[in-house]
Protein backbone atom coordinates (compact mmCIF):
# COMPACT_ATOMS: atom_id res chain seq x y z
CA UNK A 1 0.00 0.00 0.00
CA UNK A 2 1.46 3.22 -0.63
CA UNK A 3 2.30 4.69 2.57
CA UNK A 4 4.46 8.11 1.43
CA UNK A 5 3.46 10.08 -1.40
CA UNK A 6 7.09 11.82 -1.25
CA UNK A 7 9.24 9.43 -2.87
CA UNK A 8 13.02 9.06 -2.29
CA UNK A 9 15.35 7.54 -4.89
CA UNK A 10 19.20 6.45 -4.78
CA UNK A 11 21.17 8.61 -7.07
CA UNK A 12 24.87 8.19 -7.69
CA UNK A 13 26.42 11.00 -6.05
CA UNK A 14 28.95 13.30 -7.59
CA UNK A 15 31.85 11.28 -6.06
CA UNK A 16 30.37 8.31 -6.56
CA UNK A 17 28.81 8.26 -2.90
CA UNK A 18 25.18 7.06 -2.93
CA UNK A 19 22.63 8.98 -1.29
CA UNK A 20 18.97 9.47 -0.76
CA UNK A 21 17.13 12.70 -2.16
CA UNK A 22 13.89 13.25 -2.03
CA UNK A 23 11.77 14.11 -5.69
CA UNK A 24 8.78 15.67 -6.00
CA UNK A 25 6.20 13.22 -6.90
CA UNK A 26 5.73 13.16 -10.91
CA UNK A 27 1.98 12.69 -11.73
CA UNK A 28 2.31 12.16 -15.17
CA UNK A 29 0.97 8.99 -16.39
CA UNK A 30 4.66 7.86 -16.99
CA UNK A 31 5.61 7.69 -13.64
CA UNK A 32 8.19 4.54 -12.79
CA UNK A 33 6.98 1.70 -11.49
CA UNK A 34 7.45 2.22 -7.48
CA UNK A 35 7.37 0.09 -4.23
CA UNK A 36 7.38 1.10 -0.53
CA UNK A 37 9.11 -0.30 1.93
CA UNK A 38 8.10 -0.03 5.71
CA UNK A 39 10.98 -0.72 8.52
CA UNK A 40 12.20 0.21 11.85
CA UNK A 41 13.95 3.16 12.86
CA UNK A 42 15.68 2.94 16.61
CA UNK A 43 15.08 6.58 17.78
CA UNK A 44 16.38 7.65 21.61
CA UNK A 45 15.98 5.85 24.33
CA UNK A 46 14.73 2.75 23.05
CA UNK A 47 12.26 4.57 21.21
CA UNK A 48 11.12 2.60 18.24
CA UNK A 49 9.23 4.70 15.34
CA UNK A 50 8.02 3.38 11.47
CA UNK A 51 9.69 4.83 8.52
CA UNK A 52 9.16 4.49 4.60
CA UNK A 53 10.92 4.52 1.93
CA UNK A 54 10.04 4.13 -1.94
CA UNK A 55 11.82 3.09 -4.65
CA UNK A 56 11.48 3.36 -7.64
CA UNK A 57 11.48 0.84 -11.03
CA UNK A 58 12.02 0.86 -14.36
CA UNK A 59 9.19 -1.36 -15.35
CA UNK A 60 6.69 -3.32 -13.86
CA UNK A 61 8.27 -6.93 -14.56
CA UNK A 62 11.42 -5.74 -11.72
CA UNK A 63 9.03 -3.79 -9.44
CA UNK A 64 7.05 -7.02 -8.76
CA UNK A 65 9.85 -9.58 -8.91
CA UNK A 66 11.54 -6.78 -6.02
CA UNK A 67 7.75 -7.04 -4.17
CA UNK A 68 7.45 -10.56 -4.50
CA UNK A 69 10.77 -11.44 -3.02
CA UNK A 70 10.89 -9.45 -0.43
CA UNK A 71 7.15 -10.64 0.62
CA UNK A 72 8.30 -13.76 0.75
CA UNK A 73 11.24 -13.70 2.73
CA UNK A 74 9.55 -11.59 5.42
CA UNK A 75 6.51 -14.18 5.65
CA UNK A 76 9.37 -16.57 6.38
CA UNK A 77 9.95 -15.47 9.19
CA UNK A 78 8.16 -18.02 11.42
CA UNK A 79 8.52 -16.31 14.81
CA UNK A 80 6.53 -13.22 13.46
CA UNK A 81 2.74 -13.45 14.28
CA UNK A 82 -0.02 -13.46 12.58
CA UNK A 83 -3.10 -13.12 14.17
CA UNK A 84 -3.39 -12.12 18.06
CA UNK A 85 -6.07 -12.50 20.90
CA UNK A 86 -5.96 -8.53 21.77
CA UNK A 87 -8.01 -7.71 25.37
CA UNK A 88 -8.04 -4.44 26.13
CA UNK A 89 -8.72 -2.62 29.95
CA UNK A 90 -10.59 0.42 29.34
CA UNK A 91 -10.31 1.81 32.74
CA UNK A 92 -6.47 1.54 32.91
CA UNK A 93 -4.31 3.95 34.41
CA UNK A 94 -6.22 7.89 32.50
CA UNK A 95 -8.44 5.44 30.84
CA UNK A 96 -7.02 5.77 27.21
CA UNK A 97 -6.75 2.34 26.51
CA UNK A 98 -9.26 1.84 24.01
CA UNK A 99 -7.79 5.02 22.10
CA UNK A 100 -4.55 4.61 22.61
CA UNK A 101 -5.29 1.00 20.73
CA UNK A 102 -7.31 2.17 17.77
CA UNK A 103 -5.37 5.34 17.26
CA UNK A 104 -1.45 3.61 17.40
CA UNK A 105 -1.61 -0.03 17.82
CA UNK A 106 -4.11 -1.18 15.15
CA UNK A 107 -3.16 0.64 12.12
CA UNK A 108 0.46 -0.37 12.30
CA UNK A 109 -1.14 -4.11 12.88
CA UNK A 110 -2.76 -4.10 9.86
CA UNK A 111 0.23 -2.72 7.75
CA UNK A 112 1.94 -5.86 9.26
CA UNK A 113 -1.10 -8.02 7.73
CA UNK A 114 -1.64 -9.34 11.36
CA UNK A 115 -5.49 -10.21 11.99
CA UNK A 116 -6.62 -9.55 15.31
CA UNK A 117 -9.58 -10.51 17.67
CA UNK A 118 -10.17 -7.53 20.39
CA UNK A 119 -11.90 -7.95 23.72
CA UNK A 120 -12.43 -4.95 25.52
CA UNK A 121 -12.96 -6.22 29.31
CA UNK A 122 -16.30 -5.45 31.11
CA UNK A 123 -15.02 -6.20 34.51
CA UNK A 124 -12.07 -7.15 36.66
CA UNK A 125 -10.91 -10.58 36.05
CA UNK A 126 -12.83 -11.02 32.40
CA UNK A 127 -9.63 -11.77 30.72
CA UNK A 128 -8.00 -13.97 33.12
CA UNK A 129 -11.51 -15.83 32.91
CA UNK A 130 -11.94 -16.01 29.31
CA UNK A 131 -8.17 -16.89 28.70
CA UNK A 132 -8.59 -19.52 31.17
CA UNK A 133 -11.98 -21.24 29.71
CA UNK A 134 -13.43 -20.07 26.58
CA UNK A 135 -10.47 -18.59 24.31
CA UNK A 136 -9.35 -21.02 21.14
CA UNK A 137 -5.80 -20.38 21.96
CA UNK A 138 -4.99 -22.55 19.24
CA UNK A 139 -6.65 -19.81 16.80
CA UNK A 140 -3.78 -17.61 17.67
CA UNK A 141 -0.23 -16.51 17.72
CA UNK A 142 0.17 -14.44 20.75
CA UNK A 143 -1.83 -12.57 23.10
CA UNK A 144 -1.86 -8.77 23.76
CA UNK A 145 -2.69 -7.28 26.91
CA UNK A 146 -3.47 -3.12 26.46
CA UNK A 147 -3.40 -1.76 30.18
CA UNK A 148 -0.98 -1.65 33.00
CA UNK A 149 0.91 -4.33 35.18
CA UNK A 150 -1.90 -5.43 36.68
CA UNK A 151 -3.89 -6.60 33.04
CA UNK A 152 -0.58 -8.01 32.03
CA UNK A 153 -0.79 -9.91 35.48
CA UNK A 154 -4.62 -11.20 34.79
CA UNK A 155 -3.28 -12.07 30.95
CA UNK A 156 -0.53 -14.05 32.72
CA UNK A 157 -2.91 -15.77 35.03
CA UNK A 158 -4.82 -16.97 32.64
CA UNK A 159 -2.41 -18.24 30.35
CA UNK A 160 -0.34 -20.10 33.55
CA UNK A 161 -3.45 -21.72 35.03
CA UNK A 162 -5.01 -22.42 31.24
CA UNK A 163 -1.97 -24.09 30.76
CA UNK A 164 -1.29 -25.90 34.01
CA UNK A 165 -5.03 -27.39 33.45
CA UNK A 166 -4.13 -28.37 29.71
CA UNK A 167 -1.31 -29.98 30.52
CA UNK A 168 -2.65 -32.14 34.44
CA UNK A 169 -0.70 -30.33 36.56
CA UNK A 170 -1.38 -28.88 40.19
CA UNK A 171 -0.81 -25.08 40.66
CA UNK A 172 -1.89 -25.49 44.57
CA UNK A 173 0.92 -27.62 45.08
CA UNK A 174 4.25 -25.44 46.27
CA UNK A 175 6.96 -28.11 45.01
CA UNK A 176 5.03 -27.99 41.40
CA UNK A 177 7.19 -27.18 38.63
CA UNK A 178 4.85 -25.73 36.17
CA UNK A 179 4.91 -26.21 32.23
CA UNK A 180 5.91 -22.92 30.12
CA UNK A 181 3.29 -21.29 28.13
CA UNK A 182 3.63 -21.72 24.42
CA UNK A 183 1.73 -18.23 23.33
CA UNK A 184 4.03 -14.73 23.69
CA UNK A 185 2.28 -12.23 25.97
CA UNK A 186 2.49 -8.85 24.35
CA UNK A 187 2.20 -5.60 26.07
CA UNK A 188 0.63 -2.08 24.72
CA UNK A 189 1.74 0.30 27.96
CA UNK A 190 -1.68 2.22 28.78
CA UNK A 191 -1.61 1.94 32.62
CA UNK A 192 -0.63 3.90 36.02
CA UNK A 193 2.73 2.23 36.70
CA UNK A 194 3.54 0.19 33.43
CA UNK A 195 7.01 -1.05 35.28
CA UNK A 196 6.47 -4.70 33.51
CA UNK A 197 6.54 -2.98 30.27
CA UNK A 198 9.03 -0.33 30.85
CA UNK A 199 11.68 -2.60 32.72
CA UNK A 200 11.58 -5.17 29.38
CA UNK A 201 11.21 -2.69 26.72
CA UNK A 202 13.15 0.25 28.10
CA UNK A 203 10.49 2.70 27.06
CA UNK A 204 6.35 2.93 27.93
CA UNK A 205 5.04 3.89 24.43
CA UNK A 206 2.17 2.26 22.54
CA UNK A 207 4.43 2.35 18.96
CA UNK A 208 7.39 0.80 20.26
CA UNK A 209 5.72 -1.72 21.77
CA UNK A 210 3.38 -2.62 18.34
CA UNK A 211 6.64 -2.98 16.54
CA UNK A 212 8.18 -4.92 18.85
CA UNK A 213 5.16 -7.28 18.74
CA UNK A 214 5.12 -7.14 14.95
CA UNK A 215 9.20 -8.28 14.73
CA UNK A 216 8.50 -10.31 17.53
CA UNK A 217 10.62 -13.28 19.01
CA UNK A 218 10.69 -14.54 22.22
CA UNK A 219 12.33 -13.05 25.79
CA UNK A 220 11.94 -15.59 28.34
CA UNK A 221 10.41 -13.87 32.22
CA UNK A 222 10.63 -15.62 35.70
CA UNK A 223 7.12 -16.16 37.36
CA UNK A 224 7.61 -16.80 40.86
CA UNK A 225 4.54 -18.74 42.30
CA UNK A 226 3.01 -17.57 45.91
CA UNK A 227 1.42 -20.29 48.49
CA UNK A 228 -0.15 -19.66 51.61
CA UNK A 229 0.53 -22.98 53.33
CA UNK A 230 -0.69 -25.67 50.49
CA UNK A 231 -2.87 -22.75 48.98
CA UNK A 232 -1.87 -21.25 45.86
CA UNK A 233 -2.34 -17.54 46.01
CA UNK A 234 -0.81 -15.61 42.92
CA UNK A 235 2.18 -15.19 41.00
CA UNK A 236 4.39 -12.55 40.13
CA UNK A 237 7.10 -10.90 37.87
CA UNK A 238 7.26 -7.80 39.43
CA UNK A 239 7.15 -6.91 42.94
CA UNK A 240 6.37 -8.44 45.74
CA UNK A 241 5.68 -5.81 48.62
CA UNK A 242 5.28 -6.14 52.27
CA UNK A 243 5.23 -2.73 54.48
CA UNK A 244 5.53 0.20 52.77
CA UNK A 245 4.86 -0.86 49.46
CA UNK A 246 1.66 -3.02 50.47
CA UNK A 247 0.30 -0.02 52.51
CA UNK A 248 0.88 2.13 49.95
CA UNK A 249 -1.18 0.02 47.36
CA UNK A 250 -3.71 -0.74 50.15
CA UNK A 251 -4.32 2.82 50.55
CA UNK A 252 -4.52 3.26 46.80
CA UNK A 253 -7.33 1.11 45.68
CA UNK A 254 -9.99 3.79 47.02
CA UNK A 255 -8.50 6.20 45.41
CA UNK A 256 -8.86 4.42 41.79
CA UNK A 257 -10.51 7.80 40.52
CA UNK A 258 -7.69 9.68 40.91
CA UNK A 259 -5.49 7.26 38.42
CA UNK A 260 -1.55 7.16 38.55
CA UNK A 261 -1.82 9.93 40.95
CA UNK A 262 -3.23 7.95 43.55
CA UNK A 263 0.39 6.32 44.05
CA UNK A 264 2.06 9.38 45.01
CA UNK A 265 -1.00 10.63 47.63
CA UNK A 266 -0.83 7.47 49.28
CA UNK A 267 2.99 7.20 48.87
CA UNK A 268 3.19 10.66 51.15
CA UNK A 269 0.61 9.40 53.56
CA UNK A 270 2.30 6.22 54.51
CA UNK A 271 5.43 7.46 54.35
CA UNK A 272 5.06 9.88 56.89
CA UNK A 273 3.17 7.03 58.77
CA UNK A 274 6.42 5.76 59.05
CA UNK A 275 4.73 1.66 60.07
CA UNK A 276 6.96 -0.98 60.77
CA UNK A 277 6.01 -5.01 60.65
CA UNK A 278 7.61 -7.54 62.78
CA UNK A 279 8.23 -10.83 61.18
CA UNK A 280 10.67 -13.52 60.12
CA UNK A 281 12.08 -14.13 56.81
CA UNK A 282 13.91 -17.21 55.67
CA UNK A 283 15.47 -17.48 52.30
CA UNK A 284 17.28 -20.21 50.28
CA UNK A 285 20.12 -17.94 48.90
CA UNK A 286 20.57 -18.17 45.00
CA UNK A 287 23.89 -20.26 45.09
CA UNK A 288 26.83 -20.80 42.14
CA UNK A 289 24.53 -18.14 39.98
CA UNK A 290 26.67 -15.36 37.76
CA UNK A 291 26.14 -11.68 38.70
CA UNK A 292 24.88 -10.00 42.27
CA UNK A 293 22.22 -7.73 43.18
CA UNK A 294 24.94 -4.98 43.48
CA UNK A 295 27.07 -5.30 40.37
CA UNK A 296 24.83 -2.78 38.58
CA UNK A 297 25.05 -4.88 35.20
CA UNK A 298 21.89 -4.07 33.95
CA UNK A 299 19.79 -6.77 32.49
CA UNK A 300 18.98 -6.71 28.65
CA UNK A 301 16.84 -8.73 25.89
CA UNK A 302 19.31 -11.48 25.27
CA UNK A 303 21.62 -11.00 28.52
CA UNK A 304 24.16 -13.69 28.91
CA UNK A 305 23.97 -13.79 32.91
CA UNK A 306 20.75 -15.12 32.14
CA UNK A 307 21.36 -18.28 30.02
CA UNK A 308 23.96 -19.06 32.14
CA UNK A 309 21.46 -18.92 35.17
CA UNK A 310 18.58 -19.94 34.75
CA UNK A 311 18.24 -24.21 34.94
CA UNK A 312 17.35 -25.30 32.23
CA UNK A 313 14.28 -27.72 32.13
CA UNK A 314 16.39 -30.98 32.58
CA UNK A 315 18.23 -29.68 34.62
CA UNK A 316 16.27 -27.63 36.54
CA UNK A 317 15.04 -30.99 38.79
CA UNK A 318 18.21 -31.34 39.78
CA UNK A 319 19.54 -28.31 40.16
CA UNK A 320 16.83 -27.40 42.63
CA UNK A 321 16.68 -30.53 44.21
CA UNK A 322 20.40 -30.17 44.81
CA UNK A 323 19.86 -26.79 46.49
CA UNK A 324 16.88 -28.13 48.72
CA UNK A 325 18.56 -31.32 49.79
CA UNK A 326 20.86 -28.72 51.81
CA UNK A 327 17.46 -27.36 52.77
CA UNK A 328 18.66 -26.96 56.40
CA UNK A 329 21.75 -25.97 55.57
CA UNK A 330 21.67 -23.55 52.79
CA UNK A 331 18.45 -21.58 54.38
CA UNK A 332 19.02 -18.67 56.22
CA UNK A 333 16.81 -16.60 58.71
CA UNK A 334 16.36 -13.01 59.34
CA UNK A 335 13.98 -11.53 62.72
CA UNK A 336 13.28 -8.01 63.19
CA UNK A 337 11.20 -5.00 62.49
CA UNK A 338 10.84 -3.96 58.93
CA UNK A 339 9.69 -0.85 57.23
CA UNK A 340 9.47 -2.91 53.56
CA UNK A 341 10.47 -6.31 52.49
CA UNK A 342 10.28 -6.19 48.43
CA UNK A 343 11.13 -9.25 46.19
CA UNK A 344 11.51 -8.55 42.76
CA UNK A 345 12.15 -10.82 39.58
CA UNK A 346 13.02 -7.95 37.51
CA UNK A 347 14.47 -4.44 38.12
CA UNK A 348 10.79 -2.75 37.90
CA UNK A 349 12.34 0.13 36.50
CA UNK A 350 9.15 2.43 35.80
CA UNK A 351 9.00 6.34 35.39
CA UNK A 352 8.84 6.91 39.13
CA UNK A 353 12.05 5.11 39.28
CA UNK A 354 13.99 4.82 36.08
CA UNK A 355 16.28 2.50 37.92
CA UNK A 356 14.18 0.25 39.50
CA UNK A 357 13.77 -1.24 42.72
CA UNK A 358 16.87 -3.52 41.91
CA UNK A 359 18.89 -2.50 39.01
CA UNK A 360 20.59 -5.64 38.17
CA UNK A 361 17.60 -8.03 38.78
CA UNK A 362 17.77 -10.29 35.44
CA UNK A 363 14.68 -10.86 33.89
CA UNK A 364 14.77 -14.82 33.24
CA UNK A 365 17.68 -15.79 35.32
CA UNK A 366 15.51 -17.92 37.72
CA UNK A 367 16.46 -15.82 40.79
CA UNK A 368 14.79 -13.10 42.75
CA UNK A 369 16.21 -10.00 44.87
CA UNK A 370 14.77 -9.93 48.22
CA UNK A 371 15.56 -6.53 49.73
CA UNK A 372 14.75 -6.02 53.72
CA UNK A 373 14.60 -2.22 54.67
CA UNK A 374 15.08 -2.11 58.60
CA UNK A 375 13.44 0.11 61.07
CA UNK A 376 15.18 3.19 60.89
CA UNK A 377 14.50 7.04 60.94
CA UNK A 378 12.40 8.87 58.26
CA UNK A 379 14.45 10.72 57.27
CA UNK A 380 16.91 7.44 56.26
CA UNK A 381 13.91 5.73 54.90
CA UNK A 382 13.33 8.93 52.85
CA UNK A 383 17.19 8.69 51.94
CA UNK A 384 16.79 5.47 51.00
CA UNK A 385 13.80 6.47 48.58
CA UNK A 386 15.31 9.19 46.76
CA UNK A 387 18.31 6.93 45.53
CA UNK A 388 15.41 5.11 43.66
CA UNK A 389 15.27 8.23 41.74
CA UNK A 390 18.92 8.79 41.19
CA UNK A 391 21.38 6.85 40.30
CA UNK A 392 22.85 6.52 43.54
CA UNK A 393 22.87 2.99 45.09
CA UNK A 394 19.51 2.33 47.02
CA UNK A 395 21.24 -0.33 49.49
CA UNK A 396 24.28 1.28 50.40
CA UNK A 397 22.77 2.23 53.54
CA UNK A 398 23.19 0.40 57.01
CA UNK A 399 19.59 -0.44 57.42
CA UNK A 400 18.92 -2.02 53.82
CA UNK A 401 20.19 -5.68 52.71
CA UNK A 402 19.52 -7.43 49.40
CA UNK A 403 20.15 -11.25 48.72
CA UNK A 404 19.67 -13.02 45.24
CA UNK A 405 17.25 -15.68 46.03
CA UNK A 406 16.00 -18.42 44.39
CA UNK A 407 12.44 -19.26 47.40
CA UNK A 408 11.83 -17.33 50.34
CA UNK A 409 8.95 -17.25 53.07
CA UNK A 410 7.50 -15.06 55.78
CA UNK A 411 5.71 -15.22 58.98
CA UNK A 412 4.79 -11.88 60.41
CA UNK A 413 4.93 -12.11 64.12
CA UNK A 414 1.74 -12.04 65.23
CA UNK A 415 1.39 -15.34 63.36
CA UNK A 416 4.31 -16.75 65.36
CA UNK A 417 2.47 -19.56 67.79
CA UNK A 418 2.94 -18.03 71.40
CA UNK A 419 5.38 -21.14 72.28
CA UNK A 420 7.76 -19.83 69.57
CA UNK A 421 7.76 -16.70 70.80
CA UNK A 422 9.69 -15.71 74.09
CA UNK A 423 6.02 -14.69 75.97
CA UNK A 424 8.46 -13.49 79.10
CA UNK A 425 10.91 -11.10 76.55
CA UNK A 426 7.48 -9.50 75.79
CA UNK A 427 5.97 -9.29 79.16
CA UNK A 428 9.53 -7.83 80.36
CA UNK A 429 9.58 -5.54 77.68
CA UNK A 430 6.33 -4.25 78.82
CA UNK A 431 7.42 -3.74 82.89
CA UNK A 432 10.58 -1.99 81.41
CA UNK A 433 8.57 0.52 79.31
CA UNK A 434 6.15 0.82 82.44
CA UNK A 435 9.17 1.66 84.21
CA UNK A 436 10.59 4.08 81.35
CA UNK A 437 7.05 6.17 80.84
CA UNK A 438 4.34 6.80 82.48
CA UNK A 439 0.84 8.30 82.03
CA UNK A 440 -0.55 8.65 78.27
CA UNK A 441 2.74 8.05 77.12
CA UNK A 442 3.09 4.37 78.81
CA UNK A 443 -1.09 3.63 77.54
CA UNK A 444 0.03 4.74 73.93
CA UNK A 445 3.30 2.34 73.56
CA UNK A 446 1.55 -0.02 75.33
CA UNK A 447 -0.63 0.03 73.02
CA UNK A 448 1.62 -0.38 69.97
CA UNK A 449 3.10 -3.00 71.82
CA UNK A 450 -0.59 -4.99 72.14
CA UNK A 451 -2.05 -4.46 69.01
CA UNK A 452 1.09 -6.02 67.90
CA UNK A 453 1.04 -9.12 69.63
CA UNK A 454 -2.56 -11.07 70.14
CA UNK A 455 -1.34 -13.23 72.78
CA UNK A 456 -0.74 -10.03 74.61
CA UNK A 457 -4.27 -8.31 75.10
CA UNK A 458 -5.90 -10.54 72.29
CA UNK A 459 -6.46 -7.52 70.00
CA UNK A 460 -6.37 -7.33 66.41
CA UNK A 461 -3.44 -8.12 65.08
CA UNK A 462 -1.89 -5.09 62.75
CA UNK A 463 0.25 -6.21 59.85
CA UNK A 464 0.64 -4.94 56.42
CA UNK A 465 -0.18 -7.08 53.24
CA UNK A 466 1.56 -8.10 50.13
CA UNK A 467 1.56 -6.27 47.14
CA UNK A 468 1.74 -8.73 44.72
CA UNK A 469 2.19 -6.87 41.08
CA UNK A 470 0.02 -4.33 42.38
CA UNK A 471 -2.76 -6.74 43.97
CA UNK A 472 -3.54 -7.19 47.32
CA UNK A 473 -2.85 -10.83 48.90
CA UNK A 474 -5.25 -11.96 51.00
CA UNK A 475 -2.43 -13.80 53.16
CA UNK A 476 0.53 -12.14 54.97
CA UNK A 477 2.51 -15.83 56.23
CA UNK A 478 3.58 -16.72 52.23
CA UNK A 479 5.86 -19.17 50.59
CA UNK A 480 7.87 -17.99 47.58
CA UNK A 481 9.47 -20.30 44.98
CA UNK A 482 11.02 -18.99 41.54
CA UNK A 483 8.84 -21.29 38.97
CA UNK A 484 8.31 -21.43 35.30
CA UNK A 485 9.06 -18.97 32.43
CA UNK A 486 6.59 -16.45 30.46
CA UNK A 487 7.28 -15.49 27.23
CA UNK A 488 6.93 -11.99 26.21
CA UNK A 489 7.23 -10.47 22.65
CA UNK A 490 10.49 -9.07 22.23
CA UNK A 491 13.43 -9.40 20.17
CA UNK A 492 16.35 -11.24 21.48
CA UNK A 493 18.98 -9.47 19.77
CA UNK A 494 18.04 -5.88 18.98
CA UNK A 495 21.04 -5.48 17.18
CA UNK A 496 19.09 -7.91 14.13
CA UNK A 497 19.97 -7.52 10.14
CA UNK A 498 17.84 -5.30 9.22
CA UNK A 499 16.03 -6.83 6.95
CA UNK A 500 14.41 -8.60 10.25
CA UNK A 501 13.16 -5.32 10.86
CA UNK A 502 11.37 -4.87 7.74
CA UNK A 503 7.41 -4.56 7.95
CA UNK A 504 6.68 -5.40 4.87
CA UNK A 505 7.15 -4.29 0.81
CA UNK A 506 4.14 -3.60 -1.15
CA UNK A 507 3.99 -1.87 -4.57
CA UNK A 508 2.42 1.53 -4.40
C1 LIG B 1 10.51 11.61 47.50
C2 LIG B 1 10.38 10.82 46.23
C3 LIG B 1 10.56 9.35 46.50
C4 LIG B 1 10.29 8.59 45.21
C5 LIG B 1 10.35 7.12 45.50
C6 LIG B 1 10.11 6.40 44.22
C7 LIG B 1 10.03 4.91 44.46
C8 LIG B 1 9.17 4.35 43.36
C9 LIG B 1 9.34 2.88 43.29
C10 LIG B 1 8.35 2.36 42.29
C11 LIG B 1 8.29 0.88 42.42
C12 LIG B 1 7.29 0.36 41.44
C13 LIG B 1 7.16 -1.11 41.65
C14 LIG B 1 6.08 -1.58 40.74
C15 LIG B 1 5.08 -2.31 41.20
C16 LIG B 1 4.01 -2.72 40.26
O1 LIG B 1 4.00 -4.11 40.10
C17 LIG B 1 2.66 -2.31 40.84
C18 LIG B 1 1.58 -2.59 39.83
O2 LIG B 1 1.68 -1.68 38.82
N1 LIG B 1 2.68 -0.91 41.13
C19 LIG B 1 2.56 -0.50 42.37
O3 LIG B 1 2.41 -1.22 43.31
C20 LIG B 1 2.62 0.98 42.52
C21 LIG B 1 3.72 1.29 43.48
C22 LIG B 1 3.94 2.76 43.42
C23 LIG B 1 4.75 3.18 44.62
C24 LIG B 1 4.89 4.67 44.58
C25 LIG B 1 5.62 5.11 45.81
C26 LIG B 1 5.70 6.61 45.85
C27 LIG B 1 6.50 6.97 47.08
C28 LIG B 1 6.40 8.44 47.35
C29 LIG B 1 7.09 8.71 48.68
C30 LIG B 1 7.14 10.18 48.88
C31 LIG B 1 7.80 10.55 50.19
C32 LIG B 1 7.75 12.07 50.32
C33 LIG B 1 8.09 12.52 51.72
C34 LIG B 1 7.82 13.96 51.94
N1 LIG C 1 -13.29 -3.60 32.49
C1 LIG C 1 -12.79 -3.56 33.73
N2 LIG C 1 -13.48 -2.98 34.73
C2 LIG C 1 -12.94 -2.92 35.97
N3 LIG C 1 -11.72 -3.38 36.31
C3 LIG C 1 -11.00 -3.95 35.34
C4 LIG C 1 -11.48 -4.07 34.01
N4 LIG C 1 -10.53 -4.70 33.27
C5 LIG C 1 -9.50 -4.97 34.11
N5 LIG C 1 -9.77 -4.50 35.36
C6 LIG C 1 -8.91 -4.55 36.56
O1 LIG C 1 -8.35 -3.23 36.73
C7 LIG C 1 -7.15 -3.35 37.49
C8 LIG C 1 -6.17 -2.28 37.10
O2 LIG C 1 -5.82 -2.48 35.77
P1 LIG C 1 -4.34 -2.07 35.29
O3 LIG C 1 -3.34 -2.64 36.22
O4 LIG C 1 -4.26 -2.38 33.87
O5 LIG C 1 -4.34 -0.48 35.46
P2 LIG C 1 -3.50 0.36 36.52
O6 LIG C 1 -3.65 -0.26 37.88
O7 LIG C 1 -3.86 1.77 36.33
O8 LIG C 1 -1.99 0.17 36.03
P3 LIG C 1 -0.72 -0.34 36.89
O9 LIG C 1 -1.10 -1.73 37.37
O10 LIG C 1 0.38 -0.34 35.89
O11 LIG C 1 -0.51 0.60 38.02
C9 LIG C 1 -6.64 -4.75 37.24
O12 LIG C 1 -6.55 -5.39 38.50
C10 LIG C 1 -7.69 -5.43 36.40
O13 LIG C 1 -7.98 -6.73 36.91
CA1 LIG D 1 14.88 -12.68 38.03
Amino acid sequence: MCTSRCTSRCTSGAKGSRRWQKIPQRDDEDSPHAFTVSYVQRARRAAWRLRDVTFLCADAALCGRWVRTLTEQLSALAQRPRRLLVYINPLSGKRHGERIYRHKVAPLFSRANISTSVIVTQHANHARDHLRTEAELQNYDGVVCVGGDGMFSEVMHGLVLRTQRDQGRDHHHPDQDLAQTGLRIGIIPAGSTDCICFATVGANDPVTSSLHIIVGDCQPMDVCSVHHGDAFLRYSVSLLGYGFYGDVLSDSERRRWMGPARYDVSGVKKFLSHRYYEGTVSYLPASDVLGTPRDRAPCRTGCVVCQYNRPLEEEKEGKLKMEESHEGLAWRSVRGKFLAINAVSMSCACPRSPQGLSPAAHLADGTTDLILVRNSSRLAFLRHLLRHTSKDDQFDLGFVEVHRVRRFRFTPRFCQSDSELDLQELLQEKEQKEKEVAGSQARRILGQLCREHPACCRTPPCASCWNCDGEILPHADIQVRYTTLLLLFLPLLLLLAPLLLLLLAHST
